[in-house]
């Protein structure tokens, strides 16, 4: 049974994939209100309101997914996250109509003072000349971050004959041609626009994007209209430029804080604002949830997930095809890992037959994680495996070559220590299994299964049979043994798998027969 707290405002009908899941049990609570039970939840579902800090984190300790039903997921310490191995899924394109129409209806309202007018007449006034507006046709739009929203902002307002200018440094010119917009530098849309909307998400470069430099570089009479991310319009800087009449009026749906409470902005009667509005409608909210809530499904029936920020996308098409790939790679980092028990400073992966063709990405964070289990005390999996091994100074490479060495694929591990080298190498037969067929210089042909022995000896006659009286002693029963040597009578290596894991004092006694060199557990 795994347990998920909701801890925000989710649709209860986007809940609806989890409540049909025997497997799922659902504690709709605030954190504040499930502190003694923090460290027993699976998953956590939010929108915007719970702030996800490594401090929540550190008392969630059975913690795997996240789930942000909504975009934004600047509420989520995702570095902490991802420290921890926890998966961060967000629903990336559920509310994107919602947001973008917000943001239309938003720039309605500034033009034609919608907001004003609405409460004049309800103080029993009838001012007409008061709330004399401007058309939106004719006028030129600049919208900053042309992503999902962004573009949905600018079809509508095409259809309202608007003309449309867009600064986006990742936007590609033949995306910008099919949309019917034209690309420009910042300071072309700043001088251009009669108003402008943002649509960029709330990062290094974007807070305050919109500052006193860059509002200095707008037209006079400008609107600006923020339903992105509070901060990417600097509202400080703002003030003066509402003072002097320079903007003629600002639509604000988020806010560097929120609630803004008693907020200068607030003041200013062209100034309109809603409570972070953008994704509330009902089609969003069930949208987004459930898109999550598929999602965490998803996850603890170990499928892929698609919408993860911090693990690289993978249909489930995709997923099919690297699953046998991604096991493979995770034995064979464990396997080496144990064997060159020793510090290492990098590891090289060469992919080579089907495999080179696949998404590698995550067959290596597969491998590094396999890597790194038995040498981190903490959860160590493909969320933070590359982050992990950063911190640990150990390197990593992935190559692509032709060399199969007769498999239909093959992977390849080097890993290089202080004054060592080791490679093994493994290949996935359809139908049969994994194998390793390469083992420190030796051709072998082993299933990467259960308990592993591997022991290094010369090649003598009856090698066999006294380290198979040892485990008998000891009532180790062997399930397969494999051996492999470089040359008669010289060095060679026997891959054992065991049905139960041995103790020290067995190895020890496996060391004590004469003509072996070495003796190593490994467990997969
Ligand atoms: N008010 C609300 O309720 C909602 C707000 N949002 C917010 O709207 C924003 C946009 O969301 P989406 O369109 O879904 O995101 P998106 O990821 O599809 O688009 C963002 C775009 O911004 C561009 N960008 C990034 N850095 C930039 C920079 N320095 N200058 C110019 N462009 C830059 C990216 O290239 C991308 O095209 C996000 O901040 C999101 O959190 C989203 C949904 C609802
Ligand atoms: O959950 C909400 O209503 C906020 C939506 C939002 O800002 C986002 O999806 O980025």
């Amino acid at each position: 049974m795994f347990r998920i707290l909701v801890s925000d405002a989710i649709s209860e009908e986007g809940l609806t994939p989890l409540r049909k899941s025997e497997q799922m049990e659902i504690v709709q609570k605030k954190v504040s209100e499930a502190e003694a039970e923090l460290h027993q939840f699976d998953a956590l579902l939010v929108r915007s309101a719970t702030k996800v800090t490594e401090e929540l984190l550190s008392k969630m300790t059975n913690l795997k997914i996240i789930g942000r039903a909504g975009v934004g997921v600047d509420n989520i310490d995702v570095e902490a996250a991802t420290k921890r191995g926890i998966v961060v899924i967000n629903a990336p394109n559920g509310n994107t109509i919602s947001a973008a129409e917000h943001t239309f209806a938003m720039m309605a309202a500034l033009v034609r003072h919608i907001p004003q007018a609405h409460i004049s007449v309800k103080s029993r006034e009838w001012n007409r000349s008061a709330f004399v507006g401007t058309e939106l046709q004719g006028k030129h739009l600049g919208i900053i971050g042309f992503g999902r929203i962004g573009s949905e902002v600018a079809k509508r307002a095409r259809a309202f004959g608007m003309t449309v200018h867009v600064y986006d440094p990742f936007l590609t010119k033949e995306r910008a041609e099919k949309l019917g917009v034209s690309i420009h530098t910042l300071d072309e849309v700043l001088a251009c626009s009669d108003i402008i909307t943002v649509h960029t998400p709330l990062t290094k470069e974007t807070k305050g994007l919109l500052g006193e430099k860059n509002l200095a570089k707008t037209k006079k009479g400008v609107y600006l209209i923020n339903c992105a991310r509070g901060g990417i319009i600097d509202e400080q800087a703002l003030i003066p430029f509402l003072q002097n009449g320079h903007v003629a009026g600002v639509a604000l749906d988020v806010f560097e804080q929120e609630p803004p409470g008693d907020h200068p902005l607030l003041k200013f009667d062209n100034v309109i604002v809603t409570p972070h509005l953008g994704a509330s409608t009902v089609e969003a909210q069930l949208n987004v949830a459930t898109q999550v809530a598929e999602e965490i499904l998803q996850f603890f029936e170990g499928k892929p997930v698609t919408s993860s920020i911090n693990l690289p996308a993978l249909s489930k098409d995709v997923y099919d095809k690297i699953q046998a790939f991604y096991h493979l790679a995770k034995k064979m980092g464990m396997i080496a890992s144990q064997y060159m028990n020793i510090p290492v400073q990098e590891l090289s992966v060469t992919y080579a037959g089907t495999v080179a063709d696949l998404e590698t990405t995550y067959i290596t964070r597969s491998l590094l994680a396999g890597f790194l289990r038995p040498r981190v005390a903490s959860t160590v999996n493909e969320v933070n495996a590359t982050m992990i091994a950063k911190e640990r100074g150990i390197t990593y490479g992935e190559k692509f070559s032709d060399e199969t060495h007769g498999y239909a694929n093959c992977i390849s591990l080097t890993v290089h220590g202080e004054n060592k080298t080791f490679t093994i190498k493994g290949s996935h037969i359809p139908n049969y299994g994994d194998r390793i067929v390469h083992f420190d210089g030796f051709a072998i042909d082993f299933a990467p299964e259960g308990h592993l022995l591997y022991i290094q000896h010369q090649d003598r006659p009856g090698m066999i049979g006294k380290v198979g009286n040892v485990l008998g002693e000891h009532q180790v029963n062997i399930a397969t043994m494999q051996v492999g040597r470089q040359e008669a009578g010289g060095k060679a290596i026997m891959l054992l798998s065991l049905d139960k894991p041995i103790d020290d004092a067995v190895t020890q006694k496996l060391t004590e027969i004469e003509d072996i060199d070495a003796v190593k557990r490994l467990e997969v």
